[in-house]
């Protein structure tokens, strides 16, 4: 069996993250990959260098020549730009019939470059949110979506449920920058019950892309028709290895190791 995943996403040219970050992810899960760029970044470890959005129409086209010839079984989107990309990807998703929707709400890149224009924080929750399975910030992003500071595992189970009302059936709130302990716990809110997954944090600069590698691996599970406990539990997986087996490459903010995880499923 062939599982087809679509990313809309920008490009990053050092790799690490973006369209690069779930193509690779998707091929190392046995899922076929799929892009629509929505962006291309001029990027490395450093920082971004330069952001160059592409057209609404530009995007339209891509999804539509993926949909109307291959399809696919899930469907990503990370850094979107704009709300006018925003409103033409959420069209997309519906005239295709997709509910595999996972959306990675990327706001802004680690060195601190925007990555969303601030105004298309809103279409984010009124066009995508309402039509995507499961939604993926990270803390700052979820407080930028709620509007609500997050301190606690309690407040973040709070804007889960808030995030909750907006539409999507699975919030994950992920939980790389709460820096305090030895433990990194992303929580997973389907409706009525909390989920946790936990992992030992790893002491490391090398973490470019975690956002994107992390929920690309959840659409490839999706992708093979797992249920989203088990889709992020084999994330959390994935992103453990990518970032305990670091590449040490570039001189900044390294990428992950996407191709650690199946050398440890070999061994
Ligand atoms: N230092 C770390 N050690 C272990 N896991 C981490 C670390 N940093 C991030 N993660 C994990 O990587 C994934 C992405 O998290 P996060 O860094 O919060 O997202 P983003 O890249 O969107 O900011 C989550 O599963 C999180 O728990
Ligand atoms: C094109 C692009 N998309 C997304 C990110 C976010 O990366 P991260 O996963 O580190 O939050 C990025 N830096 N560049």
């Amino acid at each position: 069996m062939v599982y087809k995943a679509l990313t809309i996403a920008g490009s990053d040219s050092g790799g690490g993250a973006g369209i690069q970050a779930d193509l690779k992810t998707f091929q190392e899960l046995r899922v076929f990959g799929m892009s629509a760029l929505t962006a291309v970044t001029a990027q490395n470890t450093l920082g971004v260098q330069g952001v160059y959005p592409l057209s609404p129409e530009a995007v339209a086209q891509q999804i539509e020549s993926v949909g109307t010839d291959l399809g696919a079984d899930a469907v990503k989107t990370g850094m979107l730009f704009s709300a006018e990309i925003i409103e033409v990807v959420a069209s997309k998703v519906k005239q295709f019939g997709w509910e595999r929707l996972v959306v990675d709400p990327v706001m802004i890149a680690k060195g601190g470059a925007p990555l969303l224009q601030e105004e298309a924080v809103s279409a984010l929750k009124t066009h995508l949110l309402p039509i995507s399975m499961v939604v993926t910030p990270n803390i700052p992003e979820a407080e930028a979506l709620t509007g609500q500071t997050i301190r606690t595992i309690e407040d973040r189970k709070e804007a889960a449920k808030r995030l909750h009302e907006l539409g999507v059936k699975y919030v994950v709130i992920k939980g790389g920058h709460d820096d305090d302990g030895e433990e990194t716990v992303d929580v997973l809110y389907d409706g009525s019950e909390f989920f946790y997954f936990t992992s030992k944090r790893i002491d490391t600069k090398h973490t470019h892309g975690t956002g994107c590698t992390f929920a690309a691996a959840i659409t490839a599970e999706l992708a093979k028709g797992k249920t989203v406990q088990e889709a992020v539990q084999t994330a959390k997986s994935f992103i453990q290895a990518a970032i305990s087996h670091e590449l040490g490459i570039g001189h900044g903010h390294g990428p992950t190791n996407h191709w650690a995880y199946r050398e440890k499923q070999a061994r």
